[in-house]
């Protein structure tokens, strides 16, 4: 299927509400399923590599897209000199990511974006900031971003982002599980992470950039899910290499063999140097042809980005302005 036959994503329901559904409780550790899991690295890069080559939508399907896009990102400040100040200003544009004149232009009820993702010491000032508003707080948790403090502390680290107000908690998975070939080692860690998780949703970094092979991302994908990951993401946007097509191939289709076979969905979650409006239809467009329309609603599918959110808005304007404000103008926080 082309970009050109996809059924634009209504302006009109841009903003509806999440559709919600029972978790992936996650199933006994397969053994024989993850080993025979492989990757077609040179299908896989050709298949990426048409991707953004294709013609994309425009005028207001473009926009409609963009504002859904917008409401799947997890909108994101992960820097040393974060303070409350600049997650509150964060947070006040999570609320309202879209100038009030802008939406009106377009036709459309005002919509926030899917959540807020901040570092444990910043998860009390984005609650007191979203308050009311209905958008959940993300932290990244576990000794993010390499995630080799010892297993103690990154699960009483879960356990105070949780008590601190997140629903929503990004862990890291170790590395080196992955690299020597331990799943069980994996799905031990996964799972111990998913039970100190109670109700907040967790998902799965892999740092993929850090596996060494497409296969190895396929099968720590599918480890993570048997184990209860409610989403599974590339990235910590740390790495050298962080979200990709070809990446984002590989963990979507897992995620879709993982629904074939035992009937639960898993969110999908990339993450990192995704900053152009352009780059994030790619990525709609491609999760809209693997996995359908369902996974295109935030409670599956979201981006984890820092700057995503500008360009978008850059479009939108110039959609109804017919002119290209400056960057500056959209500051995220
Ligand atoms: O999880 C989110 C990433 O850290 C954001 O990365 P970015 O700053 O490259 O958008």
């Amino acid at each position: 299927m082309s970009v050109d036959t996809i059924q634009p994503v209504s302006a009109a329901t841009a903003h509806l509400p999440q559709v919600t559904e029972p978790r992936n409780a996650g199933i006994p550790l397969d053994l024989n399923w993850v080993l025979s899991a492989q990757a077609n690295t040179s299908a896989i890069e050709r298949r990426a590599a048409s991707l953004p080559a294709r013609r994309s939508v425009k005028k207001e399907y473009q926009a409609a897209w963009l504002l859904k896009a917008i409401t799947c990102i997890d909108l994101t400040t992960l820097s040393g000199d974060d303070t409350a100040r600049r997650v509150a200003r964060l947070c006040a544009k999570a609320k309202q990511p879209v100038a009030t004149k802008t939406l009106a232009a377009l036709g459309v009820e005002p919509i926030t974006t899917g959540a807020v993702c901040v570092y444990h010491e910043m998860v009390e000032p984005a609650v007191e900031a979203l308050r009311g508003s209905g958008i959940p707080v993300a932290a990244v948790s576990t000794g993010f971003p390499a995630g080799l403090s010892p297993l103690p502390l990154r699960i009483a680290e879960i356990e105070q982002s949780v008590a601190a107000g997140a629903t929503e908690i990004d862990i890291v998975i170790s590395r080196r599980h992955v690299l020597e070939g331990n799943w069980q080692a994996l799905y031990d860690e996964m799972r111990a992470f998913r039970d100190a998780c109670g109700e907040a949703h967790v998902k799965a970094i892999l740092a993929t950039g850090e596996l060494g092979s497409l296969r190895n991302v396929a099968r720590a994908s599918l480890v993570c899910m048997m184990a209860g990951a409610d989403f599974i993401k590339t990235s910590t946007g740390k790495e050298s290499v962080n979200a990709t097509l070809p990446v984002t191939l590989v963990m979507i289709r897992a995620i879709r063999d993982y629904y074939d076979r035992t009937g639960l969905r898993v969110g999908y979650k990339p993450a990192g140097g995704i900053s152009k409006a352009k780059d994030a239809i790619t990525y709609l467009a491609l999760i809209k042809e693997e996995l359908g329309d369902r996974w295109l609603q935030p409670d599956l599918f979201r981006f984890g980005a820092s700057s995503l959110l500008n360009d978008i808005e850059r479009q939108l304007e110039h959609h109804v302005s017919g002119a290209y404000s400056a960057g500056y103008r959209h500051p995220t926080s």
